[in-house]
């Protein structure tokens, strides 16, 4: 991609006076009227609610010196563009400097797999000795305190920021999620990347993307010439072989099932310690232990070395990094208190996460596998029966309870997931419209052997009901839950 000049950003922005003559006062873009700083620029946004032009006013009061939108306003000097949203990445990126140009940047993107790819591709630079900020939907993390995330991927504005601070920070790479919500609304527009990374895909935000077509689309965009020097795909799935098949830039494959990948994932074992198998690539027969468990985690290591490899970086080095990442938060987080059973946390909320995680439970346990789990509110309604119906088509015992309902009815969210499971006719079903309640009636309900998981939330540190936030930590609820069970019966008499 060419370095975005002031005459081209005139070109983006119509207006080349207005942009010289803001270009002096500008001293930040925000796209929220709420947050808008004294000097930037508030980009109005149409959006799905509103129409950002109806905040010009407090984007005023909080020291907006100008406005970028597709109409006029009469409340500060604005520039009017016919899309703002597609400029907006562009413009932020020249207004830092093209900070992803100063870094090398893996975007990972995928309907499962993103968050966990991304840390073990940040294990693996950082055991290269290549200095490395990750952007995910748990955590933003430079070389100062982690924040955590307010999104998968940060909106275009505050990605550039955060990039302009990676840069300024001096680190040489960066590992990020790239949502196919940012990728549709061009949050990443403006960012370059030296590797996309394709994990999968399957049902999943069929709330926002019309359909299948549409979200495989919004996905490939990532990897569009100019924007994305190499290609690491998954093709395991058909639209990762259409993927291969389609994309205009360098691309290297992984696949647990097709030998003829670039990155073949072979001999895949996983226990309740981890998680072994074989890579077979250009390289040579690789040996790869992981500490992270499920299967599907060779999958996102595979992914992971590849892009690693096509971005250059020393892969044995990499490699001692990815087996020594202990835990991705909140996928398959074991919690332990010397209960006699396993009692693990992790972030699967739809059926092809499923699919992948519940063989994998099975195969810990010759006893029950004990499933809390819900469905979110404003996502996808779709899933919420199948999710249902595929958990207690897999589980012994399936108790339904709240995840964060946003504005959506929380017992309508519980029936719709419990009547999928009811429907299966294979597991015990229960609803628990408390969630600290139907963890602690997962954890009464176990007996010596079994398997607990509390799905769903993974690391999601609050539950968010109408528009209030209440902390709640599904890691912490389940520890609550077993100690307070060992302390009625120490000897953790069974009582399933
Ligand atoms: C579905 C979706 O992604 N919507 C995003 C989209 O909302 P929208 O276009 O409907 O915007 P809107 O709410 O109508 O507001 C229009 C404009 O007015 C601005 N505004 C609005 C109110 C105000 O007081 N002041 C103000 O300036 C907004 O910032 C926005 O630019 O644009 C907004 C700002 O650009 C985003 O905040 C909003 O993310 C919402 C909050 C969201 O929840 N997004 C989730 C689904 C999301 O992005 N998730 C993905 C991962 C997938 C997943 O979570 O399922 C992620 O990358 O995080
Ligand atoms: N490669 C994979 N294939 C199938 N399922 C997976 C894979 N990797 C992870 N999962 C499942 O999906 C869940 C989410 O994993 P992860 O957070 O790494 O993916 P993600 O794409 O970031 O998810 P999200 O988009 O919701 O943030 C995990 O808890 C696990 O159950």
């Amino acid at each position: 991609m060419r370095m975005t000049t002031v005459r081209e950003v005139a070109a983006l922005l119509g207006d080349s006076s207005l942009v010289s003559q803001i270009e002096s006062s500008l001293t930040g873009i925000s796209q929220d009227s709420r947050t808008a700083q004294p000097g930037d620029l508030y980009v109005a946004l149409s959006g799905s609610r509103h129409h950002g032009i109806d905040f010009a006013d407090e984007a005023k009061r909080n020291g907006a010196v100008a406005i970028l939108s597709d109409r006029d306003s009469h409340t500060l000097p604005t520039i009017v563009v016919a899309d703002p949203r597609r400029v907006l990445g562009p413009l932020a990126s020249w207004f830092h400097h093209h900070p992803s140009r100063a870094l090398d940047v893996y975007g990972v993107t995928g309907t499962n797999g993103k968050t966990s790819t991304a840390y073990l591709i940040d294990a693996g630079l950082r055991a290269a000795g290549v200095t490395s900020g990750l952007i995910t939907g748990v955590e933003v993390r430079g070389r100062g305190e982690p924040r955590r995330a307010v999104r998968t991927t940060p909106e275009a504005s505050d990605l550039q920021q955060i990039l302009a601070t990676f840069a300024a920070q001096r680190l040489s790479a960066v590992a990020m999620e790239v949502s196919s919500h940012a990728l549709a609304l061009y949050r990443t527009a403006g960012t370059h990347f030296g590797v996309g990374v394709f994990t999968n895909l399957d049902r999943d935000h069929l709330d926002f993307h019309a359909d299948m077509d549409a979200y495989y689309s919004a996905k490939a965009s990532l990897f569009t010439p100019g924007r994305c020097d190499s290609a690491v795909i998954g093709t395991d799935d058909e639209f990762g072989r259409r993927l291969a098949a389609e994309v205009d830039v360098p691309s290297t494959t992984f696949s647990t099932s097709d030998a003829g990948a670039d990155f073949f994932v072979d001999d895949v074992r996983a226990d309740r310690a981890g998680t072994s198998f074989t890579l077979r690539c250009d390289l040579g027969t690789l040996p790869v232990r992981l500490r992270l468990l499920g299967h599907h985690q060779a999958d996102n290591a595979a992914a992971a070395i590849a892009a690693l490899y096509a971005g250059g970086v020393d892969v044995p080095s990499a490699i001692d990094g990815i087996e020594k990442l202990d835990l991705v938060p909140g996928r398959l987080q074991p919690v332990d208190e010397g209960q006699p059973f396993v009692a693990l946390v992790d972030y699967v909320h739809n059926t092809a996460g499923q699919r992948r995680l519940f063989p994998y439970l099975r195969s810990l346990t010759s006893g029950r596998v004990i499933v809390v789990m819900g469905a979110t509110g404003e996502r996808d309604p779709g899933k919420r029966d199948p999710l249902g119906f595929n958990a207690a088509r897999q589980a012994d015992v399936v108790i339904v309870t709240d995840e964060s309902p946003h504005f959506d009815a929380a017992y309508d969210l519980r029936e719709e997931v419990a009547s999928g499971a009811r429907r299966a006719r294979s597991a015990e079903v229960m609803t628990v419209a408390d969630r600290a309640e139907a963890i602690a009636t997962a954890v009464a309900r176990a007996t010596p052997g079994d398997v607990v998981v509390i799905a769903g939330r993974g690391h999601d540190p609050v539950q968010v009901h109408g528009n209030v936030e209440t902390p709640f930590d599904d890691r912490a609820a389940l520890k609550s839950a077993l100690r307070q069970r060992q302390s009625v019966a120490p000897s953790w008499s069974s009582e399933g």
